[in-house]
């Protein structure tokens, strides 16, 4: 799965063939604001607006209480991006939209279009400054409580779909009873192995600011003692010795250097029982000499401004995992996120 530009016809593609097509214009001018539509769209509530059947633009105006012209404009381009067909003056919510945009949607990622409309986009203007001094935000160490709350809603947004695929296609045992799930947050992967093996609890570390937060989100799942948090921090807790048949460390490998990725290993490798697993998820940066892909490229450079750290390949991941004692296991890569993967070793 590419995001790409391709040609809607043969004078197109000759054009973009012979190098024709200024496509610095695309990137500079259309998708920033394509971008910022879709996250202002959410956070107004345009998709939720239409949930109940097709709205003409009065309707769409009086239900939002917003500008005509404005609001105008912006359903144009929303039904050009594949959000709305329009028709007998009605704008109606395609199936896309329906799945992955509405509020409410399981597979809704609704939260991080609003975590990144009222915080990630802020630190957008600061990529210049980390360009020259190569110091990222550290925004771990700076958000308020809101900003807490709008980041957690957004990792379970984020996670909605790729929990599934978790669930279904992580290589555990199947006898597994005991995991830790590092920098866990709203547990949605735990619940997912939970759901499919009735002998495993799951304890989940993470920022006592971030428990705060996640709290009420993993409580949603129902899960009761079965799920549990743990405050703590990943760098300076034990996590002990033999205890766990799976730990998993996801999205959080990219908020750290390697120096701390290994230090984390080498715990997790004493923290585990034999035969257990250790499950780093994570976009993937491409092996020295391979093609960068735009899923792994932007999410790399979008952690080390938001982290100072960022993407690692599978060989530095697996790097991490052998110092520490284990041996490499499986690479899983996800059919419905581009450019990530799970990297698993086993003691
Ligand atoms: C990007 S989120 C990933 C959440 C979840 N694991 C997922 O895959 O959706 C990173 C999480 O790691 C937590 N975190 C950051 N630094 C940490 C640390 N030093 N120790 C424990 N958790 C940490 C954050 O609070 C946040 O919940």
């Amino acid at each position: 799965m590419q995001l790409t530009i391709s040609p809607e016809n043969p004078l197109e593609w000759i054009a973009l063939r012979a190098n024709l097509a200024p496509i610095p214009l695309l990137h500079a001018q259309i998708m920033p604001v394509l971008a910022k539509a879709v996250l202002e769209a959410a956070d107004k509530g345009v998709f939720d607006a239409a949930k109940d059947g097709p709205q003409t633009l009065d309707e769409l105006v009086s239900t939002l209480k917003l500008n005509r012209k404005a609001l105008g404009e912006l359903m144009g381009l929303l039904t050009a991006m594949g959000y709305f067909t329009y028709q007998q003056d009605r704008f109606k919510l395609t199936p896309m939209a329906r799945r992955f945009a509405l509020k409410d949607d399981p597979q809704s990622v609704h939260g991080m279009m609003v975590f990144n409309n009222r915080v990630m986009w802020d630190w957008m203007s600061h990529l210049g400054e980390y360009l020259e001094t190569g110091k990222g935000i550290q925004y771990h160490d700076s958000l308020t409580a809101e900003q807490w709350r709008y980041y957690q809603e957004g990792m379970v947004a984020a996670t909605n779909t790729e929990a599934r695929e978790f669930g279904r296609r992580a290589p555990v045992p199947r006898s597994a009873q005991h995991m830790l799930d590092i920098g866990g947050s709203h547990g949605q992967h735990s619940v997912a192995l939970c759901k499919k093996l009735p002998a495993l609890t799951s304890v989940i570390l993470d920022l006592p600011a971030a428990i705060e937060q996640a709290a009420p989100l993993l409580a949603r799942q129902g899960m009761g003692d079965r799920v549990c948090h743990r405050p703590g921090n990943a760098l300076t807790d034990d996590f002990g010795e033999g205890q766990y048949d799976i730990i998993l460390l996801s999205s959080l490998a990219h908020h750290f250097t390697p120096e701390q990725n290994q230090l984390v290993a080498n715990k997790i490798g004493r923290a585990l029982r034999p035969g257990g697993v250790f499950i780093v998820n994570e976009f993937i940066k491409p092996e020295v000499g391979q093609k960068p892909e735009l899923v792994g490229s932007s999410t790399d450079l979008f952690y080390g401004l938001s982290s100072t750290a960022g993407n690692y390949s599978i060989t530095e991941i697996q790097d991490w995992q052998r110092l520490a004692g284990l041996k490499a296991h499986k690479v899983v890569s996800y059919r419905t996120l581009p450019g990530r993967a799970m990297v698993v070793a086993k003691k």
